[in-house]
């Protein structure tokens, strides 16, 4: 009976612009039914058109970056400001460089008991240096092996080809700019913790299989990947052994989720979090994401849908 009541009362117009593909596995039907259940209709925006011509809307959320959609959502949000983006383009920017994304997280301070999050150590190598020079660079700050990952992380498929470097020869085989971080043993299992504003789920995923020392020393150059799942055993990809793997303390998620969502500004993002091998209270964030795949989560529709709701109920403007 709530549920007549609410679709007969205030309903709030969400705009989504995404690209067709990212449209078709976030916005199921699923979801439209359920946010429309509680008082949500879900409005596909077409980014060539003006917005005004679309609008009214008391919120939208997107993920395309063409410089016309650009262009129409600033307009239309000088115009129209009381309808709330989510999120401002120059805060979602700011984690498409994975040096400017980590920074976020050294400038926490989160209360957290018996465990620590930490960045891995990084350094950015960019084709105008002087290779030599960066030989050295990485020879002192760095330990191989380590994970090239082009510094740019803003959607392309080339920004996930990144690859296992074990010494300076596999770093000549590099497209530039590359950022270089140290791999760390974790025991193949990645935390990845989804976050839409208040609402925070953390789910694990299996990741690269450690390097053990002895291994170290038979490989050589570099070894490219862009999916973990599809390496073959010996460069990594766990086989399942994410299973049983105990989760990170729920303090530390949803501490870390609030910390970040403050320091970065955004509603809309997942963090990617190894526990180092070796310490068992290290954690170590290595990769955020603007809009990841949220209809991954098992009830994405209630996940998202308070989110909005949280979203349209407020005072924000
Ligand atoms: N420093 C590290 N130490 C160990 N493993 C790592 C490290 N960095 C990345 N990995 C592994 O490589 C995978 C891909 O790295 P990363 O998440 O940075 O790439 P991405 O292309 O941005 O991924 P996504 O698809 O989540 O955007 C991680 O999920 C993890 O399995
Ligand atoms: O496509 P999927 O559902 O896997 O979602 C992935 C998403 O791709 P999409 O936005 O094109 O959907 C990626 O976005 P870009 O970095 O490429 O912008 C990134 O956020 C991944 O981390 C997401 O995977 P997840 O972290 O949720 O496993
Ligand atoms: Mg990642
Ligand atoms: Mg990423």
């Amino acid at each position: 009976m709530s549920l007549v009541v609410a679709s007969q009362t205030e309903r709030h117009r969400v705009g989504y612009a995404l690209e067709t593909k990212k449209a078709a596995t976030f916005i199921q039907q699923s979801l439209i039914d359920y946010a429309n259940d509680h008082g949500i209709d879900l409005i596909q925006i077409d980014p060539t058109k003006p917005l005004l011509q679309q609008g009214p809307f008391r919120c939208i959320i997107h993920k395309l970056y063409t410089q016309q959609w650009i262009n129409h959502l600033n307009q239309f949000s000088s115009q129209n400001p009381a309808t709330i983006v989510i999120d401002p383009m120059e805060r979602v920017n700011r984690i498409h460089n994975r040096v400017s994304m980590l920074e976020a997280v050294t400038k926490l301070q989160i209360p957290l008991q018996n465990a620590t999050v930490e960045v891995p150590k990084q350094v950015v190598l960019n084709e105008s240096k002087d290779f030599n020079e960066e030989e050295e660079e990485v020879g002192l700050s760095l330990k191989f092996p380590v994970i090239a990952k082009p510094l740019v992380a803003n959607g392309t498929a080339t920004c996930h080809e990144l690859s296992l470097v074990f010494d300076i020869e596999g770093l000549r085989e590099l497209s530039f700019p590359v950022v270089l971080q140290e791999f760390v043993n974790h025991g193949g299992v990645v935390f990845k913790i989804y976050v839409a504003g208040n609402q925070v789920d953390c789910v694990k995923r299996k990741s690269l299989t450690d390097i053990p020392e002895e291994k170290l020393k038979t490989l050589n150059g570099s070894v490219p990947f862009s999916q973990i799942s599809s390496l073959r055993n010996e460069e990594g990809g766990g086989g399942g052994g994410e299973v049983g793997v105990e989760m990170p303390p729920e303090s530390l998620v949803t501490e870390l989720a609030k910390g970040l969502r403050t320091e970065l500004g955004l509603n809309l993002f997942n963090v990617d979090v190894i526990r180092d091998g070796n310490n068992p209270t290290r954690y170590l964030v290595i990769d955020i994401n603007y809009f990841p795949g949220y209809a991954k989560l098992t009830s994405y529709e209630t996940f998202i849908t308070n989110f909005l709701l949280d979203v349209v109920h407020s005072n924000a403007a």
